[in-house]
């Protein structure tokens, strides 16, 4: 090793220590940041030679920040080993996969991807609707096919306008589905843990009846121990035979076997899905169902929204070790 390898040694062991637990999908692009690796030090779990416990104590008191995304729980088992992390960063707008109440005992913020992922998850949850309704998908397949040489028009697609949509969580990503949609001529109403003083469109605090009353349902909300298979037998009953699923929440929010068995008996009209309950995992009963879309967990990112999480989740990073205002706080002790 020469001078100024070992001095950079030495100077990058000066620098506080950050968790990295896994790879994909926005993680790797900010283990790769510049900025982050010069102020910090990245420890990637996925490149070290040592299992990850015995990582985990080997820098068990110097380890002071997690930067995770969706898929790599943090858990109390986790954080017990770390008792010097003092901030959770989350590259996801979901948090169910952070053991929150062990973050409050033990004193440790957690910051999520706050409003960045809002406009591309409302575009997503949109454009799956209109995909439903419009058949774009499955008419773009019957062209290349050649079906319509072969078989003549395609059956009609139904309107946007005057339909009756029901947002299932008017967070920052409903409110946004929200907007597009009465945009668009859509009659809005919504279901949320309370009502919300600024939206202007009615509530209905049992997602059964907003169902009963809308033409789309169109899920929006975080999943926890409440929300966790709200959509269910009676819900989807309720909505009924002319009704559509969208989900850009978290496949666990809905009930997939009663999902998949509404569908399959034509007792709801069809579905939107970019999160399934066991991912990458998709049922296979819904591959050959033309009035299903189905998206790969994709609907937040876009490269506009990457780099806004870039900024933010530095920012977040500058802030706990700086004694500042944590930029997207989900809690901040
Ligand atoms: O699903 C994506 C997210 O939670 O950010």
């Amino acid at each position: 090793m020469d001078n100024q390898e070992q001095n950079r040694n030495c100077q990058s062991q000066d620098l506080p220590q950050v968790l990295l637990l896994k790879p994909p999908p926005v993680v790797t692009v900010l283990g790769e940041d510049q900025f982050l690796s010069n102020r910090y030090q990245l420890l990637k779990a996925w490149e070290s030679p040592l299992p990850l416990h015995q990582l985990l104590t080997k820098h068990a008191n110097s380890i002071q920040a997690i930067l995770c995304s969706g898929d790599s729980p943090v858990t109390d088992d986790l954080l017990q080993r770390l008792p010097s992390v003092r901030l959770v960063v989350t590259a996801s707008a979901g948090i169910n996969h952070i053991d929150l109440i062990a973050c409050r005992r033990r004193g440790i913020s957690v910051t999520n991807a706050g409003i960045v992922f809002s406009d591309g998850g409302a575009d997503a949850a949109v454009g799956l609707y209109f995909d439903v309704l419009r058949k774009i998908s499955a008419a773009d397949r019957y062209v290349r096919q050649g079906l319509w040489v072969k078989k003549g028009d395609y059956p009609l697609a139904s309107k946007i306008g005057g339909k009756r949509v029901g947002i299932v969580g008017l967070g920052s990503i409903g409110s946004e589905v929200a907007k597009r949609l009465e945009a668009f001529g859509c009659i809005i109403s919504y279901n949320s843990r309370k009502k919300k003083n600024f939206a202007p469109y009615p509530f209905y605090s049992s997602v059964c009846e907003l169902a009963a009353n809308s033409d789309a349902l169109i899920i929006c909300c975080a999943l926890t121990d409440q929300t966790q298979h709200m959509i269910n037998k009676e819900v989807l009953s309720a909505l009924g035979k002319e009704g559509v699923i969208v989900n850009i929440g978290r496949g666990a929010i809905v009930d997939e076997k009663e999902l998949v068995r509404f569908l399959m008996e034509g007792k709801i009209a069809g579905a939107g899905l970019d999160v399934f309950e066991n991912e990458p995992h998709v049922p296979k009963e819904l591959f050959g169902m033309d009035n299903v879309v189905l998206s790969p967990h994709i609907a937040v990112f876009t490269p506009e929204s990457f780099m806004a999480l870039c900024k933010l989740v530095v920012g977040n990073l500058e802030a706990v070790f700086s004694n500042g205002r944590l930029l997207s706080p989900v809690m901040d002790e």
